[in-house]
């Protein structure tokens, strides 16, 4: 018998402020048949209720600079009112979900990265994902939702950029199940030029990504999607796109498609 496939799909900031986008979403995800994971992102909440809040906001390359004050602000975004929304919402479509941070169930242990050449503050970059928790639940069909949080293992959480959650966590599940994993965002896909919709560049893969970052064609948010993508292909993982999340429900849409 052959593996399963698990859907990992990832949302982001665009989506998680437009309310109705992100319930039309939920109710779309929620009639997706078979195993699937969730993780979403929320950037610019944190960024708006920062600003709120007298907090400065700094991001370098698509990554936030988080100071004790931002961490304060990101669990509380995240973790709480974000994850636990999201929740509710599946709920209200009858799919049985549950909420995650990389605390819960030890599921993503991270260290905090070095500061230099840049400090980032309390982020993490990812060392173990312990995923026996996640199979129990994906094998009663209950869905884990995570948010960009992940831990230390000695009682510090730390912010990690919610692409790289997804990637990993597809990463780790490839070796129970085909994974496939998407990243949902306001654009239809990489594209060739920013504010042309139709310039989307259909494949990606190792051996042309460099030229496109060099060429500032990939720049800001979408660098760790990419870098992400790359790695997860690299690791087992089947497929990975890169659109607007129609690309999961509607075989027309375009998206990129990252490739070995
Ligand atoms: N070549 C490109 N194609 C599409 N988007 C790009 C590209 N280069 C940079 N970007 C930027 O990356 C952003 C997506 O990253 P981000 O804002 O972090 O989204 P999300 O919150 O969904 O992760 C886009 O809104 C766009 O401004
Ligand atoms: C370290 C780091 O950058 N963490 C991200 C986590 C949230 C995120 O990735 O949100 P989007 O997917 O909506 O951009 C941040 O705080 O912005």
């Amino acid at each position: 018998m052959g593996m399963k496939t698990l859907k990992v799909i990832k949302i982001g900031g665009d989506i998680i402020d437009d309310n109705e986008a992100l319930l039309g979403f939920l109710k779309d995800f929620s009639n997706l048949k078979g195993p699937k994971l969730l993780v979403h992102g929320g950037g610019k909440s944190a960024t708006d209720l920062a600003k709120k809040m007298g907090v400065e906001v700094k991001m370098i390359d698509g990554r936030r600079i988080t100071d004790v004050h931002t961490l304060d602000i990101i669990v509380m975004m995240y973790a709480g009112k974000i994850n636990k929304y999201i929740v509710a919402n599946l709920q209200a479509n009858q799919c049985n979900a549950i909420g995650f941070s990389g605390a819960d169930g030890n599921s993503i242990i991270s260290t905090k990265r070095p500061t230099t050449p840049v400090d980032f503050g309390f982020a993490g970059d990812v060392t173990q994902v312990n995923t026996e928790v996640l199979e129990l639940l994906i094998n009663q069909n209950i869905t884990p939702v995570f948010c960009a949080i992940t831990h230390d293992k000695n009682g510090q959480l730390l912010n990690t950029n919610a692409d790289t959650i997804a990637s990993e966590l597809a990463i780790a599940l490839a070796k129970t199940y085909q994974t496939e994993l998407y990243y949902c965002f306001e654009k239809s896909g990489v594209l060739r030029d920013i504010n042309d919709e139709f310039s989307v560049i259909e494949s990606i893969t190792p051996d042309n990504v460099q030229e496109l970052i060099q060429n500032k064609i990939i720049s800001d948010g979408m660098l760790p999607k990419i870098k992400n993508s790359i790695n997860a292909v690299n690791h087992k993982v089947n497929k990975v796109c890169i659109g607007k999340s129609e690309m999961i429900f509607n075989p027309f849409t375009y998206f990129t498609s990252i490739t070995k």
